[in-house]
């Protein structure tokens, strides 16, 4: 018997390196398995024009994958954990959480090798309120400039000289196989990374028992409980894909150990909280940083995000 799984995929390259990464680990894993593509647009590709905290981000590209999921056109969706809901539609699962890539954000430039190097004034380009937040606080002095787009589009603007410099995923860079254009790795202390960024996650109908067997073979232990930490943080804060939350967790001597950041998008303030767990622990792990910052009083800045 030959088993075939579908991967609903977006269609950047980012979201096809992704796919085709877990295609071969797959197949890798089960040789008889044959394994297919689905790309589709999302909302989320449409829409590049608005700034995403005001299009309502959350699972802007995901619904799509998800509705083929449901409908039976495919049987698995391959999504950037970092740009995953944290609560999913009924009948679907988040079933695996792959091998995290490199989670730090990279300093991209032509002519500048750090963010220190950077002149007062600078122009920088993010559209992450994550970033922005964060660059703001540490350098008041730059100027930050939205920058949308896949990460092809968005190195093409750098290059035709619209900012000096700009911020992006590492893990990107290195799928897209372009180490070159890393300046420098944005330590956890200068950019606090985003929720699960640099780990693929694989979704698939919540009945599907026999999928779900063949996804096991792909799941990474330590890198899900690094994950599970970082996004109970994000729900208990009731964040969406497009927040100024930081979130990330590393695991030091058998703990995890997890730190989160909210900002004000301008840089005015500004919350940390970190804490230590047994990797069993990580969902409690989450919600006891996000009290924390809760209590110092973020849940005021993200109430004024979010515009309510
Ligand atoms: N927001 C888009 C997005 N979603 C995931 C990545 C990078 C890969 C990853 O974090 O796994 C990127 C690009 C970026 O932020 O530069």
């Amino acid at each position: 018997m030959t088993r075939t799984i579908r991967i609903a995929t977006r269609k950047s390259p980012l979201a096809m390196w992704q796919a085709e990464y877990v295609a071969a680990r797959l197949t890798e894993a089960h040789p008889d398995l044959t394994v297919t593509l689905v790309p589709m647009s999302t909302k989320g590709d449409k829409i590049l024009d608005t700034p995403l905290a005001k299009v309502g981000g959350k699972g802007l590209f995901v619904k799509e994958l998800e509705v083929a999921m449901l409908e039976g056109r495919a049987d698995i969706a391959v999504h950037s954990m970092k740009d995953v809901p944290v609560d999913f539609p009924d009948g679907l699962i988040l079933h695996t959480i792959c091998e995290r890539e490199d989670p730090r954000d990279a300093f991209v430039s032509n002519n500048y090798s750090a963010l220190d190097d950077l002149p007062e004034g600078a122009v920088v380009g993010t559209s992450s309120l994550r970033r922005q937040c964060q660059l703001r606080a540490q350098r008041p002095d730059l100027v930050i400039k939205d920058l949308r787009g896949n990460v092809n589009t968005r190195l093409a603007k750098l290059d035709a000289g619209e900012y000096d410099a700009i911020i992006l995923a590492t893990a990107g860079l290195l799928r897209l196989e372009m180490p070159e254009r890393i300046k420098a790795k944005l330590t956890p202390e200068q950019i606090l990374p985003a929720v699960g960024q640099g780990a693929v996650g694989i979704e698939c109908r919540a009945e599907d028992k026999e999928t779900q067997t063949l996804l096991n073979a792909l799941q990474h232990d330590d890198t899900a409980a690094r994950v599970t930490a970082e996004r109970a943080m994000n729900l208990r804060l009731q964040g969406g894909c497009q927040v100024p939350i930081g979130s990330y967790a590393e695991i030091i001597d058998d703990q995890l150990w997890l730190r989160g950041l909210v900002g004000h998008p301008d840089g005015s303030k500004q919350f940390t909280a970190e804490a230590k767990a047994p990797l069993s622990e990580a969902l409690n792990l989450g919600e006891q940083v996000a009290d924390a910052l809760l209590a110092q009083g973020a849940d005021e800045v993200l109430k004024e995000v979010y515009g309510n």
